[in-house]
C-alpha cells in the first residue's frame, strides 16, 4: 500500500475518544473490509454475550458465577441494589480508611504514622496494584509500597531489608480473593514472624483483602486485624484491580481512585457499543483475531513507550493468558487456544530483541502503547530544536514503520498523559477486549482450570518431602536414592526423591550425602551425621 492510500486508511479507521483523549490505531493490521463483514456474525453474538454478562448472567458456568468486574466502576450497573450498595460502601470505606491511615488518626501503637505498605499477594492480586504503583503513584507517596508477590525466601528477605528500620510503621496488606493460596499464605507467615521478632503484635499492622469467609478472613477476624476489605465472589483475580484488592493499595499511596475509576468507567461505556468500527475493544479483538487467525497464532508484543507503564506488558500477560489460553471452548471441543504476551518497553527493546521482531521468526504483532505528554515540564534541547522526547516519539514512529514495510503488522494506542483515569481507561479497554474475543472463539474467560494441575502436583512434593525426611531419619547407615524411593514405596519418584533432597541439602536442612554429585546414582543419603 502506498503512502497516500495508508494514509487514507489509517484516518477511516482511527478511533478517538473525546473524553479521555484516546486513539486507537488499527491502520497497520491487515485486514480487509471482507474480512471485517465475515466477523460481523461473531461480533453480534459477542455484543450480545456481553451484554448479558453485565446483566447479571452466569458467565463463568464452569465456577458457577456471574462476573461483575464492569460494575465495580458503575455500581449502577449491578444487577442487584444490595450488590450495588456493597460496592459503594467498599469505595467509601477504603476512602475513609485511607484518609485516617494518611492523617494519622489511624496510625501504628509505637509511631504517629504509618510510613510503609507491605503488599503480599500474587497473580491478580498483586499485578494490578503493582501495575498501577508503578504508573501513578506520586514521587514521594504518603506510603511506600513493597511487594511480596512470591514465595521466594530471598525475595521475602529484599523486602523486610528494605524495610528493616520502619517496620513498627509499616502496614501490611494481604491480598488473596479465595484466601487460601499458598505464596501468600507463606509470606503473611513469614512477615508475621518477623513483626514477634520486633515484638510487634502482627495483627496492629495487618489488613486482610479476601472473600468473606475465607481462611485468611477468618483468621483475621479471630486475631483482630486492623482491617478487613471485601474482595467478591464476581469478581476474577485478574480483572480486580477496581475493587478493593487494587484500591486499597492505591488509595494508600495517595492514588486518586475516583479518577481511575471514572476513566474505567468512561472507557466501560465506550466500549458497550455494539458497533465494531466505533468500540475500541472491538477494534482490538478483531485485530487480534486477524493477526493470528482466531487461533492464536501470533503472539502480541506490548511496547509502552514511556517507563512508567513498564509493567502493563505484565499485567496484560496474565490478563490475556490466564483468560484466552484455554483446552477446549465452550461446547468442549479440544481447541487449546491463547495469545502469547510479552514486552518491556520502548524504546529500550529497540536496543534489546526489536532485531528479531524486524527481520526474525514473523510470529507476532506489536501493540504500541503511546503517551503525547513527554513530561510535566518543558524538555531542555538535547540537540538544535529537538528534546529526548522527541526522540522516544521518534523512535516508535520509526519502529512501527519498520515493522509494517516488512510485513510485521501492529496496533497503536495513545494516550494524552500517564494519569489515574487514563491508566483506568486503559485497563477497562483490555478488561473488555478480551471478554469480546473471548466470544469471537467461543471460549470461558473466567476460569483457570490450568493452573490447578501444578498447584496439585506441587503439593504431592511436598507430601513427598515429609515422607523422604521420615524415611531418612529413621535409617542409621545412609540410602541411595533407590533405598529411599523403595522404602516409600515409590520408586518411579525417584527423580522427584533426588530434586527434593538436593534442595534440602544446599539450604542445610540437615541432610548430608556422599558420593558423586554428576551422579546422582552413585549418592548416598542421611540425616545429619
Ligand atoms: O487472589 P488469590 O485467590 O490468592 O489468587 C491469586 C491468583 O491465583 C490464580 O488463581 C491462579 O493461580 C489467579 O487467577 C489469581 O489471580
Amino acid at each position: 500500500m502506498d503512502a497516500t492510500a495508508l494514509w487514507q486508511r489509517y484516518q477511516k479507521w482511527l478511533y478517538f475518544h473525546e473524553g479521555i483523549g484516546l486513539y486507537l490505531d488499527v491502520s497497520r493490521m491487515r485486514f480487509d473490509d471482507a474480512f471485517v463483514e465475515r466477523l460481523q456474525p461473531k461480533f453480534e453474538q459477542a455484543f450480545a454475550d456481553m451484554a448479558e454478562l453485565e446483566q447479571g448472567a452466569i458467565a463463568n458456568p464452569d465456577e458457577n458465577r456471574m462476573v461483575g468486574h464492569y460494575w465495580l466502576r458503575n455500581p449502577d450497573l449491578a444487577p442487584t441494589p444490595e450488590l450495588t450498595q456493597e460496592i459503594v460502601s467498599t469505595i467509601e470505606q477504603i476512602e475513609v480508611f485511607a484518609e485516617k491511615v494518611h492523617t494519622g488518626a489511624i496510625h501504628p501503637p509505637k509511631a504517629p504514622r504509618f510510613t510503609d505498605i507491605i503488599s503480599i499477594g500474587i497473580g491478580g492480586s498483586a499485578l494490578g496494584p503493582q501495575f498501577v504503583a508503578a504508573a501513578l503513584a506520586p514521587d514521594f507517596p504518603p506510603l511506600a509500597i513493597h511487594f511480596i508477590d512470591n514465595t521466594d525466601p530471598a525475595g521475602i528477605d529484599r523486602v523486610l531489608t528494605q524495610v528493616r528500620n520502619r517496620l513498627s510503621s509499616t502496614l501490611v496488606l494481604v491480598i488473596s480473593k479465595s484466601g487460601g493460596t499458598p505464596e501468600p499464605r507463606n509470606g503473611m507467615a513469614e512477615v508475621k514472624k518477623a513483626y514477634a521478632g520486633h515484638n510487634l503484635d502482627f495483627a496492629n499492622y495487618a489488613i486482610a483483602i479476601t472473600m468473606p469467609g475465607s481462611k485468611l478472613d477468618e483468621q483475621a477476624k479471630s486475631e483482630g486485624w486492623l482491617a478487613r476489605f471485601p474482595m467478591f465472589d464476581w469478581v476474577g483475580g485478574r480483572t480486580s484491580e477496581f475493587s478493593a484488592v487494587g484500591l486499597v493499595p492505591a488509595a494508600l499511596q495517595g492514588i486518586d481512585i475516583r479518577a481511575m475509576l471514572e476513566g474505567a468507567k468512561e472507557m466501560d461505556d465506550a466500549t458497550r457499543v455494539p458497533d465494531i468500527k466505533n468500540n475500541p475493544a472491538a477494534l482490538l479483538a478483531l485485530s487480534w483475531y486477524y493477526a493470528g487467525n482466531g487461533k492464536g497464532e501470533k503472539d502480541m508484543v506490548v511496547l509502552p513507550y514511556k517507563d512508567s507503564l513498564l509493567l502493563f506488558s505484565r499485567y496484560l500477560q496474565q490478563l490475556v493468558m490466564e483468560s484466552l489460553g484455554k483446552e477446549k471452548d465452550k461446547t468442549g471441543n479440544i481447541v487449546h487456544q491463547g495469545i502469547a504476551v510479552y514486552g518491556n518497553k520502548g524504546s529500550t527493546d529497540q536496543h534489546a530483541y526489536v532485531q528479531q521482531l524486524r527481520e526474525g521468526v514473523p510470529n507476532f504483532f506489536a501493540t504500541f502503547i503511546e503517551v503525547l505528554e513527554d513530561r510535566q515540564n518543558p524538555s531542555p534541547e538535547i540537540e538544535p530544536g529537538i528534546t529526548s522526547g522527541d526522540y522516544l516519539s521518534g523512535f516508535l514512529q520509526g519502529t512501527r514503520q519498520a515493522l509494517y514495510e516488512n510485513h510485521r503488522d501492529s496496533v497503536t494506542v495513545t494516550i494524552p498523559q500517564v494519569n489515574s483515569r487514563t491508566v483506568g481507561a486503559l485497563i477497562a479497554l483490555y478488561d473488555r477486549a478480551v471478554g469480546l474475543y473471548a466470544s469471537l472463539i467461543n471460549i470461558n474467560a473466567y476460569h483457570q482450570p490450568g493452573v490447578e494441575a501444578g498447584k496439585k502436583a506441587a503439593a504431592e512434593i511436598l507430601e513427598l518431602q515429609k515422607q523422604v525426611v521420615e524415611v531418612l531419619r529413621k535409617e542409621k547407615t545412609p540410602l541411595t536414592l533407590e533405598e529411599v524411593a523403595q522404602k516409600i514405596g515409590a520408586t518411579e519418584k525417584i527423580e522427584s526423591i533426588y530434586l527434593i533432597l538436593r534442595h534440602l541439602h544446599a539450604n542445610g536442612r540437615g541432610i548430608t550425602l556422599q558420593g558423586n554429585l554428576g551422579q546422582p546414582s552413585s549418592l548416598k543419603f542421611s540425616i545429619g551425621g
